[in-house]
């Protein structure tokens, strides 16, 4: 396959390729940027290879920095613009299932390809537009599949990481996995637990975002990663994934919180148990706010009252958006919206007379009964119980004393 013309990206870095070339080496694209342009995505990351070790690439360009050197990778600062180099390398020996132990630099780009996860992350793009296919990825994207390179188990043995990546790509790219790459996946899911959360919870998300969840999500159930994942054993029920992943076919999520909440705040977990699920994994605290403060209304919405939807109401997207994936029933659904829409106020900020005001006019002192006169104004206006104007809140702050 050759391309006579290739995205603006790598266009920009070809001149990259040429210099080392010149040098008498060998350059290429390679890993995720020649799989998008093969598949007309966008590219998000450009990545070179070289026969160049790491100190003769120092010396051909000006302006370098050592981000990664110990791996082989220095990157080169062009036009503002700074391109990771890394040199052929082949990674034999691991131990924790994540890092290579021992990193061998090599001249021959087959080696290094060889080394990779998938055949369709294993292409290489010369700078006059060759790929280069040692491992038929060409076949694979039109067999739309994920396949490991070369024996599978041991791609995943070298780095357990791998197998989300698997199902990752699957659900971004909308492919199945191969029949003995998911053999392989069978296997060796228990080595998922070696990884540190937060990268398998960067591919996770990647998953649970992608076009292909359900999909994603049942092969998660079928390889039992599903048992390996971050969290306490047994939490996160196959049935529940099942479910999700069904919903998920139909509709998804456009944010990651509404993608936590369906998959955690859904699954009919204590709200102990949620937090301890929560605290497994490393979520920022938007979500995990929204996790927490959703799940009540998500698992019980035909229940929520006026009050509890207020509380959420700087939430009212994600509870919309994650009622509508669940299916909930229209009319609740309906209830629901229209409550959040017609709320009197959206924060005690929005009442026409605060404590402040109260004071001043001799209606209430400071103290603790402030607190309990206010939050009483508060739930009456937010019931509808009480209109939201000077007058009535005066005339019912008398009426309670
Ligand atoms: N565990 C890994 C991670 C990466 N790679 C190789 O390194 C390349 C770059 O990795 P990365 O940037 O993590 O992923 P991409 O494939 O580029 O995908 P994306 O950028 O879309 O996340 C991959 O294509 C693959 O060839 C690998 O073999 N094993």
């Amino acid at each position: 396959m050759h391309f006579d013309q290739v995205p603006s990206e790598l266009e920009a870095a070809k001149p990259i390729l040429e210099k080392i070339n010149e040098a008498g080496f060998e350059a290429y694209f390679v890993g995720g940027c020649v799989r998008d342009m093969i598949l007309g995505q966008a590219i998000h990351d450009v990545d070179i290879a070289s026969s160049a070790y790491p100190e003769e690439v120092k010396d051909i360009f000006e302006k370098t920095v050592d981000t990664g050197i110990q791996h082989g990778t220095v990157m080169v600062l062009d036009h503002g613009e700074g391109y990771e180099i890394t040199t052929f390398r082949t990674e034999s020996t691991y131990t924790d299932f994540r890092r290579p132990d021992s990193v061998t630099f090599v001249r021959s780009l087959s080696e290094d390809l060889k080394r990779r996860d998938f055949t369709i992350n294993a292409f290489a793009l010369s700078s006059n537009g060759d790929v280069i296919d040692h491992f038929d990825g060409l076949n694979d994207l039109k067999k739309k599949q994920i396949k490991a390179v070369g024996v599978a188990r041991e791609r995943f043995l070298e780095d357990a990481l791998r197998m989300m990546r698997a199902l990752r790509f699957a659900s971004k790219l909308d492919f199945t996995i191969e029949d003995k790459t998911r053999a392989a996946l069978k296997e060796l899911a228990p080595n998922l637990e070696k990884i540190a959360v937060e990268r398998i919870q960067v591919e996770f998300e990647k998953l649970l975002m992608g076009q292909a969840a359900g999909d994603a999500l049942r092969d998660m159930v079928d390889v039992d990663l599903l048992g390996h994942m971050p969290g306490e054993k047994g939490m996160i029920t196959a049935e529940h994934v099942s479910h999700l992943a069904n919903l998920l076919d139909k509709k998804q999520p456009t944010t990651l919180p509404v993608a936590w909440l369906l998959y955690l705040g859904t699954a009919s977990l204590s709200s102990e148990e949620l937090s301890k699920e929560l605290q497994g994994y490393k979520l920022s605290r938007e979500i995990m706010g929204t996790v927490k403060r959703l799940a009540p209304i998500v698992q019980a919405p035909d229940k929520a009252t006026v009050w509890d939807l207020y509380q959420v109401n700087d939430l009212s997207d994600s509870l919309l958006q994650a009622l509508d994936i669940l299916e909930v029933d229209e009319a609740v659904q309906t209830h629901v919206a229209n409550t959040l829409r017609n709320l009197a106020i959206r924060s005690p900020r929005d009442l026409a007379l605060n404590g402040g005001q109260l004071i001043k006019e001799g209606l209430a002192t400071p103290g603790p009964a402030l607190g309990n006169l206010l939050k009483q104004i508060e739930h009456a206006v937010v019931f509808n119980e009480l209109d939201n104007n000077a007058e009535a809140i005066r005339a019912f702050t008398k009426e309670v004393e």
